[in-house]
C-alpha cells in the first residue's frame, strides 16, 4: 500500500486516491479532512514526476496554509514548486500584481487595512457620485457595511438596485452610484481593501479570457480547505479558476461548522457548489478526535439544525469509551465562582496536562475573567488578541518607512513615521513640513524627512549615522533587506531608556520583532526569497495577523471562532447560558432563525475540539444578570 494511504480508513483512502473530476469531501470535525487533503496533494505530486502541472490549494488563514505546506513538504519533499498553498486573499493579491494593470492597477498597490482609511475614501466617493445626501444618513461610516456586503457578494453594478430593493427608489440609485464611485476611487488611488481584492481578481479573470486560461493551464487541480467559510465573491473566484471541462475541484467542507455567516458564508453555498460542479460527495463519518460521550452530545445537538445537508451521516466515535466518559457539567450560583472553579481545576492538573487545556467561550468579556482567575491561581493564561498593525515604536518606524518607500508621499504614513521617530529619538519632526518639502523635492517624503532631521542639532550621533547610511539604501536602491538589518542594529544601539521600556511604545518590541522575522520568513518561503519585492512584502504583511505566538506553557483562552480547526486535550466551555451561547442577538431573532442555527454550530465546533475531556459550566447570574441555562445543554441531553 502506498505510504499516502497507510492507516487511513476506506473512505479516507478513496478521497486520497481521487484523481480527476469534482469531489466534495463532506465530513464532521476530527474526521481527517485536512489529513486527506494534504495526503492527496502529496500523492499527486509524487506520482507525476514528469508532469509540470501545479496544484492550487486555497485556505482561509495563513496559519492553515503554512501548516499544510509543512505537511506536504514532509510527505513529498521538494514538491514546493509544484504546489501553491495560499489564502484566497494572497492568491488574489498575487494575481493582481501580475494582471491588475488590465484594470488600471499598478503592482505596488496599497492594501487599506483600516476602516478609517476606507471610510475616508467612501466619503470622497459619495461626493464624486454627486448625490445630495443628508450626511448623518449617508456618510461613509454608515455605508461601509453595505459596501462590504455588496463586494463580498460579488454584486455587479447592474444588480445593486435589486439587492437594495427595500430602500426608497432615490436611495437605491444613490447606493449604486456610490458603489461604482468607491470602486473607481480605489483603483485611482492604486489601493484595494480586503473584499475588493477578491472582487477585482474575479473581474480580471472574467473580463480577460486569456489570463483565466493561462491560470487554469498552470493550476490543473484546485483544492479548497474549509469550503463552508467561502463568501460568494470567493466562490466566484473559484468558478473562474476551475476549468469547466475537467472540473478538477477537490473540496473539503463541513456544513455544521459554518460560523462566519456574518462574513458572507452561507449554508446555501454548499448546495450551489454541488449543483454548479456536479460534485461527487464522499462523507467521512468516523471521528478520531473525541470521546464517544462527546460525539453523542454533538450528534444530539446538531440534529436540531434544520438547514443541514440532507442525509448527512452522524459522527461515529473511533475512540473507545473510558470509565469516566470524559464529559462533565457543573452549575454555579454566579459567574465569578464559575471561573474561579475552572481556574482551580486547571491549576490542580500536572504541568503537562495543563498545557493540553483550553478555556473556550463565545465572548472575549467572559474569557477576560477566566484569564484573571487563572492568574490568581498562579497559571499563566493567554488571550489571543488579533493585531492588524504593529504597535511598538520600533516596528511602527520600520513599517512606516517601508510603506513610504513604496508610496513616496503618503500623508498617513508620514504621520506614523514622525510619531514613531519621536518615541524613539525624542525629536519632533513636523509631518506637514515633511509632506510639503516632499512636494517640492521629487515627492519623496523619506528624503525630505532625512533632510529635516539632519538639520537638527539635537539628533544623536548614533541616529544621525543610521539615517545617513540606511535611508538612502531604501530611497535610492529600494534595498529593503539592508535597510531592515540596519534598522534593527539602530534599535539595538539606542540608549537604554528605562522609563520608556515599560511604556506601550516599547513593551511589545521583543515580541513584535519575533513576529516580524517569522512573517518575513513565511512570505519568503511561500514566494521564494529572490521573488519577494518590497511591494509584495508589504502587501503580504498586510494580509497577515501580527499576533505574537502563544507562550508554550500558557493556557489558551480562546473565543470559539479562534479555536476553529484546532484540538485540545481538555476543553472547558464556560458561560453556557442564554444570551451568551446562544448570543443575545440570536435569542432575539428567535428559535428557528439562521442566527440561532449559527450559534448551535458555534457550540458544536467548541465541544468537538475535545480529545480527552470536555467540561461544561454555567451559572445563575452572569455579570449581575439572572440567566437561564443554555438551551443547547438541554438539546445535548442534560437535565438542566
Ligand atoms: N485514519 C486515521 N487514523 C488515526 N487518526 C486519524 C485518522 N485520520 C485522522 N486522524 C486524526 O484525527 C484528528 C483530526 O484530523 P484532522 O485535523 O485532519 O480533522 P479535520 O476533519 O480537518 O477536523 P476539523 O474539521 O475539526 O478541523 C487528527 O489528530 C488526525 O491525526
Amino acid at each position: 500500500m502506498s505510504e499516502f494511504l497507510s492507516s487511513l480508513n476506506e473512505r479516507q483512502a478513496a478521497a486520497v486516491s481521487w484523481q480527476d473530476g469534482p469531489l466534495l469531501v463532506l465530513a464532521g470535525p476530527g474526521s481527517g479532512k485536512t489529513t486527506v487533503l494534504t495526503r492527496r496533494i502529496g500523492r499527486m505530486i509524487q506520482q507525476s514526476p514528469d508532469d509540470h502541472y501545479r496544484v492550487l490549494g486555497l485556505t482561509f488563514t495563513n496559519k492553515a496554509a503554512a501548516e499544510m505546506r509543512a505537511r506536504i513538504e514532509k510527505l513529498a519533499p521538494g514538491s514546493g514548486n509544484r504546489v501553491l498553498l495560499t489564502t484566497f486573499h494572497s492568491f488574489a493579491g498575487d494575481l493582481l500584481r501580475q494582471h491588475g494593470h488590465l484594470l488600471g492597477l499598478k503592482p505596488d498597490f496599497t492594501i487599506l487595512t483600516q476602516d478609517g482609511e476606507r471610510i475616508g475614501l467612501l466619503d470622497e466617493a459619495i461626493a464624486d457620485a454627486g448625490r445630495s445626501f443628508e450626511v448623518s444618513e449617508f456618510s461613509g461610516e454608515r455605508l461601509l457595511p453595505l459596501i462590504n456586503r455588496l463586494l463580498e457578494n460579488d454584486v455587479g453594478d447592474e444588480r445593486v438596485e435589486k439587492i437594495v430593493a427595500t430602500l426608497p427608489e432615490e436611495r437605491r440609485a444613490s447606493v449604486s452610484a456610490v458603489y461604482r464611485a468607491y470602486k473607481d476611487r480605489l483603483i485611482a488611488a492604486n489601493s484595494l481593501d480586503f473584499p475588493s481584492m477578491i472582487s477585482e481578481a474575479v473581474r480580471v479573470l472574467r473580463t480577460h479570457a486569456a489570463v483565466a486560461k493561462q491560470i487554469r493551464r498552470i493550476y490543473r487541480y484546485v483544492c479548497v480547505d474549509e469550503f463552508q467559510d467561502t463568501n460568494f465573491a470567493q466562490y466566484s473566484l473559484l468558478i473562474c479558476l476551475v476549468a469547466s471541462d475537467s472540473r478538477n475541484l477537490f473540496v473539503v467542507a463541513d456544513d455544521d461548522q459554518i460560523i462566519y455567516q456574518w462574513n458572507g458564508a452561507s449554508p446555501a453555498r454548499l448546495e450551489g457548489l454541488k449543483r454548479d460542479f456536479e460534485m461527487t460527495v464522499l462523507q467521512l463519518p468516523t471521528n478520531y478526535r473525541c470521546p464517544p460521550a462527546v460525539i453523542d452530545i454533538a450528534n444530539k445537538l446538531i440534529a436540531n439544525n434544520s438547514t443541514r445537508t440532507a442525509n448527512k451521516d452522524q459522527l461515529l466515535a473511533e475512540k473507545p469509551a473510558t470509565e469516566d466518559q470524559g464529559l462533565n457539567l457543573y452549575h454555579f450560583p454566579d459567574f465569578e465562582s464559575e471561573v474561579a472553579w475552572v481556574a482551580q481545576d486547571i491549576s490542580a492538573k500536572s504541568a503537562s496536562e495543563r498545557e493540553r487545556c483550553v478555556v473556550l467561550a463565545r465572548t472575549r468579556k467572559t474569557l477576560e475573567r477566566a484569564v484573571e482567575h487563572l492568574g490568581n491561581n498562579g497559571v499563566t493564561a493567554y488571550l489571543a488578541n488579533r493585531k492588524d498593525e504593529f504597535v511598538s515604536a520600533p516596528l511602527r518606524w520600520l513599517h512606516a518607512a517601508l510603506r513610504l518607500a513604496n508610496s513616496s508621499n503618503d500623508r498617513e504614513q508620514t504621520r506614523r513615521l514622525t510619531r514613531a521617530f519621536f518615541a524613539l529619538e525624542g525629536l519632533q519632526i513636523d509631518p506637514a513640513g515633511v509632506t510639503s518639502a516632499a512636494e517640492a523635492f521629487e515627492g519623496s517624503a523619506l528624503r525630505s524627512f532625512l533632510n529635516l532631521a539632519l538639520e537638527r542639532n539635537e539628533l544623536s550621533d548614533h541616529t544621525r549615522k543610521y539615517l545617513v547610511s540606511a535611508l538612502p539604501q531604501l530611497v535610492e536602491r529600494l534595498d529593503f533587506r539592508s535597510f531592515c538589518a540596519s534598522t534593527f542594529e539602530w534599535f539595538a544601539g539606542l540608549p537604554d531608556q528605562p522609563f520608556l521600556a515599560s511604556s506601550n511604545d516599547f513593551s511589545e518590541f521583543e515580541d513584535e520583532k519575533k513576529v516580524w522575522e517569522a512573517l518575513v520568513a513565511d512570505i519568503e518561503a511561500q514566494f521564494g526569497k529572490e521573488s519577494v519585492t518590497l511591494h509584495m512584502l508589504l502587501q503580504e504583511l498586510d494580509l497577515r495577523s501580527k499576533t505574537p505566538p502563544q507562550p508554550k506553557e500558557a493556557v489558551p483562552c480562546f473565543t470559539i471562532h479562534a479555536s476553529k480547526g484546532m484540538e485540545f486535550g481538555h476543553v472547558y466551555l464556560i458561560a453556557m447560558v442564554e444570551d451568551q451561547l446562544p448570543s443575545w442577538a440570536a435569542v432575539k431573532k428567535g428559535a428557528e432563525s439562521p442566527e440561532m442555527q449559527e450559534e448551535r454550530r458555534n457550540c458544536f465546533v467548541a465541544i468537538t475540539r475535545t480529545e480527552d475531556s470536555l467540561t461544561l459550566t454555567y451559572s445563575d447570574k452572569v455579570f449581575g444578570w439572572q440567566k437561564a441555562p443554555s438551551r443547547f445543554l438541554r438539546e445535548m441531553g442534560f437535565q438542566v
